[in-house]
């Protein structure tokens, strides 16, 4: 496709006129800006304001080469490295201060806000050397007709729009929709979501300065308004218009509103922009979608009217058993060591001096009246940088501070309470991205695989999910969702498996059906289980151990028979041991 459209680009500059080419050869390039706003904010979910800073550097790097050392082969060559290298440098600064502070969303698109508005002020504080508020013109460029750098910006931005179109459809483009989706279950599954957004950004980075760069030899002058903000927000409004997250659409829509501002410009010069402003409003209220996934619909819609295109088959992945990869743990140390764990928000402690220990093949249930700490504690396991004092050892190994992400990697899978799956992505899918991190993802291919290891394969057979792979997950019922995110866990390979609550609105058969999967997952894997549960018969049914928290503190640590027959615990439960519960009592 990217072919044929260079061919049509090269057979458009015999239809064309020199006008129109003109305008055009900044159209496309202002596209290739816009479609890197449209992967970060239309796939990733990353407003970005800042996109006509890396245009801008891009730019002024050629402008400034030329301008001050002369023009060369070689300086050209130079220009083009010197505009790539400072873009990316610029964008790995802002994606650092953007992602990994536990930044918010809110942070990416503040940071990209503030950021043409310094580069612009760098540039009026160049004096000559840069121009200042006029910019810099009249240096020597490339010696190219009109037609050939009409071919160049068309090809430029049909190789850009295909490598895009192929890195979507792939397994990373699906990695990353559920990164825009839920960058909270990515992570817990052990991906590094700052990294990836930080690698599509620095790409994007490289991709606008190299447009810039092009612009600047193609209209052998700069200016402060191409790193700026007003264009920074105009390519957000044409990615909006054209329609995020669909590719073709902001480039459409760039190429056709650019070219159309430039005749109403010319015919309309104090207007034209209040027209622009109009549509946009019109558009943003009408349809929020933009134009391309309106357009897509309706001739989805004449297709069916007219008998041609029947239902389209979702595409499903077959079901494979992974090679064993991970040992059980060694049967000589705990899987799990817990010493004095501490948890407090401000002044107040939610967690006091916890110890325990558990085994690889142990099933232990942390039990314990509400906000007796149980789910701050399963979060203190599963993410280093949580607990305010004390230490956690995984299979021999301190998990220190790391994020979750490292944490998995040390051997911890984390279920949540409310189950947290990705709702657009179908049961297939959600699977293939829990196993991202050990079967590295295609940039080029989208893999007709899903290879399950065998505890994680179990479960999706024994709850039927197998019969429902193509399924979006948000049509699954509660108890399947919840199936589906402890095969999810179950597929990361863990060591220790934290659940917490798993069997909450669940039905009794389907508690049973989960129960005998925890406990076959203990005695026959040998996983070491660590589960809060309020259900205190499925406690007695299913565990190996029982651990009870009141209050912030371990207050019993037991076989069932010791924990069920305990007048602490039923004092507890009763609400009369408020007072600091007898723990070396109960131990
Ligand atoms: N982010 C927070 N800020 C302040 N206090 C918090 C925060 N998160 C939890 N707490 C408090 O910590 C205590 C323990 O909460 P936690 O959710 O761990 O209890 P729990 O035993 O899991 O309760 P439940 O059985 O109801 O889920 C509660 O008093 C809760 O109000």
């Amino acid at each position: 496709m990217a072919a044929l459209a260079i061919a049509a680009f090269a057979g458009a500059t015999q239809i064309l006129d020199t006008y129109s080419m003109n305008v055009l050869v900044r159209s496309l390039l202002y596209a290739m800006v816009a479609l890197t706003v449209d992967i970060l904010w239309g796939y990733l979910g990353i407003l970005t304001f800042g996109q006509s800073t890396f245009f801008g550097i891009g730019a002024y790097a050629a402008g400034l080469v030329f301008m001050h050392v002369g023009f060369s082969p070689g300086t050209a060559v130079l220009a083009l490295a010197a505009g790539i290298a400072i873009a990316v440098l610029v964008a790995a600064v802002v994606a650092w201060l953007a992602f990994w502070h536990g930044a918010s969303e809110l942070y990416a698109s503040v940071i990209t806000l503030v950021l043409p508005i310094v580069a612009t002020q760098v540039i009026f504080s160049g004096g000559t050397w840069t121009g200042s508020s006029s910019g810099l013109s009249g240096f020597e460029t490339f010696d190219l007709s009109i037609e050939a750098w009409f071919v160049l910006a068309g090809s430029l931005l049909a190789v850009a729009t295909a490598a895009a179109w192929v890195v979507m459809a792939s397994d990373a483009g699906r990695l990353i929709v559920a990164i825009r989706e839920n960058e909270q279950r990515c992570k817990y599954l052990g991906i590094g979501t700052a990294r990836l957004k930080s690698i599509a950004f620095l790409v994007s980075a490289a991709l606008a300065a190299v447009a810039g760069y092009v612009f600047a030899g193609y209209a052998a002058v700069v200016a402060p308004e191409l790193v700026g903000f007003v264009f920074g927000t105009e390519l957000v409004i044409w990615v909006a218009l054209g329609g995020r997250g669909t590719l073709l659409g902001p480039v459409i829509g760039t190429v056709l509103v650019d070219y159309e501002s430039a005749q109403l410009s010319g015919d309309y010069p104090f207007v034209w922009k209040l027209i622009i402003g109009l549509v946009f409003v019109a558009v943003i209220v009408a349809l929020p979608r933009g134009f391309l996934p309106i357009l897509g619909d309706g001739l989805k819609r004449l297709g069916r009217w007219v008998g041609l295109g029947g239902k389209t088959t979702a595409r499903t992945a077959t079901l494979v058993t992974a090679a064993r990869r991970t040992v059980a743990t060694a049967s000589d140390g705990p899987a799990i060591r817990i010493r004095g764990v501490a948890k407090h928000f401000g002044s107040l402690p939610v967690l006091r001096g916890i110890d325990f220990e558990a085994r690889a093949g142990e099933l232990v249930s942390l039990v314990g009246p509400n906000g007796a700490g149980k789910t701050t504690l399963m979060r203190c396991i599963a993410d280093g940088s949580e607990r305010s004092g004390g230490t956690i050892e995984i299979g021999g190994v301190s998990i220190g501070r790391l994020p979750p992400e490292r944490c998995v990697a040390l051997g911890i899978g984390r279920k949540f309470q409310m189950a947290n799956v990705f709702d657009s992505l179908t049961v297939a899918e959600c699977l293939q991205i829990a196993r991202t991190r050990i079967d590295r993802p295609s940039l080029v291919r989208r893999s007709t695989e899903l290879a399950l290891p065998g505890p994680a394969a179990r479960v999706v057979a024994t709850t039927g999910l197998d019969q429902r792979l193509a399924t979006p997950a948000r049509l699954l019922s509660h108890g399947q969702k919840q199936a589906l995110e402890l095969a999810m866990v179950l597929a990361l390979e863990p060591k220790v498996l934290l659940l917490d609550e798993p069997t909450a609105g669940l039905s009794k058969a389907e508690r049973m059906l989960i129960g005998g999967i925890l406990t076959d997952l203990a005695t026959q894997e040998r996983l070491c289980i660590l589960l809060v549960e309020h259900d205190l018969d499925f406690v007695r049914e299913i565990s190996s151990r029982v651990v009870v928290l009141h209050q912030g503190r371990l207050v019993l640590d037991g076989t069932v028979e010791e924990v069920v027959g305990s007048e602490t615990v039923k004092q507890i439960y009763a609400g009369a041991g408020h007072h600091g519960a007898p723990a070396e009592a109960a131990r």
